[in-house]
């Protein structure tokens, strides 16, 4: 009887993990179908992109060498770093190759730069000029949609700007995210308009430069990427601390395990995995070196994993939208943290078993609310954030700039 009951677990606990492998191997598809949209990845905070990928490899090392983590965890752990990779290589994509692409091309095709540009060329219904992001600005600022057309906020009828090379090009970096780091208007809004081309220089400040990104993020937005790499720096030196002192314990274990079939830590998942679901216990002595590097790589990916929701919760607050953030990611990673959890907790609820698993337990459940903040977020931002009115806007855009 208490033997078919811990069958019947394992098989519902296999069951939820499978769920939950589903669940994660599609969650982050409707990102990519988002960015291949918009031809950008800017909704996508680049904080959150680089803790999942760290939070990635700590939780893939942390599964192999923590014998209390379930087979299907570790599995998830490799499809974790599969499709984290899919969708960085996307994002570097959009950020630093597709627009370089696109502009030379544009620059083979047509070598003379635009002499003149009228407002409605700066804003193109998408993909031209470094299109997105203009766009994303173009929202942030205000302008609008009409007919399929976009127009500019302003009622007035703006005049033609001479324009350089260079200010196109300058136009051409601009984007949302920094746009929503500054007041500064956009070219093509009244403000902007106001300006001539030496005080545009004078801000370049502003400038998102996508095709040099990672320099110029460093210097506009350094703490909250100087303290991921410091975090994971002294996480990493205290991991390997730790995996000296726990390496001879591990390593004759290790070997001592050949006797029984299992040559390496992943081979002793696989057993792991044959021997549950034939209903066999794992070992107590199993567990008991559960304590050493795995959970410590597993508490590491937690904070990480938890820590990325925070710059992506605070830039969809900081721009007032969460545009270019495909729902379905966090619906499909709300199922795959849910099913998760309840698939370690109905494989046991012994403590010997809760306890070396709890990290993971803690960063299913924390990452399960933060995303529920995030959903509320796209409820709050499409249904109860009051409409900015144009003209309102404008004010309220000058007023910033003390000009009114
Ligand atoms: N690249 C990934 N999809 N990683 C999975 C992250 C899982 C983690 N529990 C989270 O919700 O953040």
């Amino acid at each position: 009887m208490k033997y078919s009951l811990r069958i019947a677990r394992d098989e519902v606990s296999f069951t939820l993990g499978l769920i939950s492998i589903i669940g994660w191997s599609v969650a982050e598809i409707p990102q990519l179908i988002t960015n291949y949209r918009e031809k950008s990845a800017e909704g996508l905070s680049i904080t959150f992109l680089l803790t999942w990928i760290l939070g990635d490899l700590f939780n893939l090392f942390g599964c192999w060498l923590e014998p209390a983590t379930l087979p299907t965890q570790f599995y998830m752990a490799v499809l974790y770093v599969v499709t984290c990779g899919i969708l960085t290589a996307q994002a570097l994509y959009y950020g630093h190759i597709y627009h370089r692409l696109k502009y030379n091309k544009r620059q083979h095709k047509d070598p003379k730069p635009n002499k003149l540009l009228a407002p409605v060329e700066v804003i193109p219904g998408g993909g031209d000029i470094g299109g997105k992001q203009v766009n994303d600005a173009e929202r942030s600022n205000g302008s609008d949609t009409f007919g399929g057309e976009h127009i500019l906020s302003s009622p007035i009828p703006l005049p033609e700007i001479p324009r350089s090379g260079s200010l196109e090009r300058e136009l051409y970096y601009m984007s949302a995210r920094s746009l929503s780091r500054s007041h500064t208007p956009m070219a093509g809004s009244v403000l902007a308009q106001r300006m001539n081309y030496a005080s545009l220089h004078a801000h370049n400040s502003i400038e998102e430069p996508l095709l040099g990104g990672l320099e110029s993020r460093q210097s506009t937005r350094p703490p909250s990427i100087k303290t991921t790499l410091c975090v994971v720096s002294v996480m990493s030196f205290l991991g390997i601390y730790n995996f000296h002192r726990s390496a001879d314990s591990k390593l004759y274990s290790a070997f001592k395990s050949q006797n029984e079939g299992v040559v390496i830590q992943v081979g002793r998942k696989l057993l792991q995995a044959s021997r549950m679901v034939g209903g066999g216990q794992l070992q107590e002595k199993d567990f008991e070196e559960s304590l050493g590097i795995g959970s410590f790589l597993g508490w590491g990916m937690a904070v990480l994993y938890m820590g990325g929701r925070l710059p992506q919760i605070f830039l969809n607050i900081k721009r007032g939208n969460a545009e270019g953030l495909n729902p379905f990611m966090f619906i499909f990673a709300l199922v795959g943290n849910a099913t998760y959890i309840a698939s370690i907790v109905v494989s046991s609820l012994d403590w010997s078993r809760i306890k070396p698993n709890l990290p993971w337990l803690v960063d299913a459940g924390g990452c399960l609310l933060l995303d529920t903040v995030i959903l509320y977020q796209f409820f709050y931002f499409r249904h109860c954030k009051p409409k900015e009115n144009k003209l309102g806007h404008y004010n309220a855009s000058l007023d910033d700039q003390g000009i009114v």
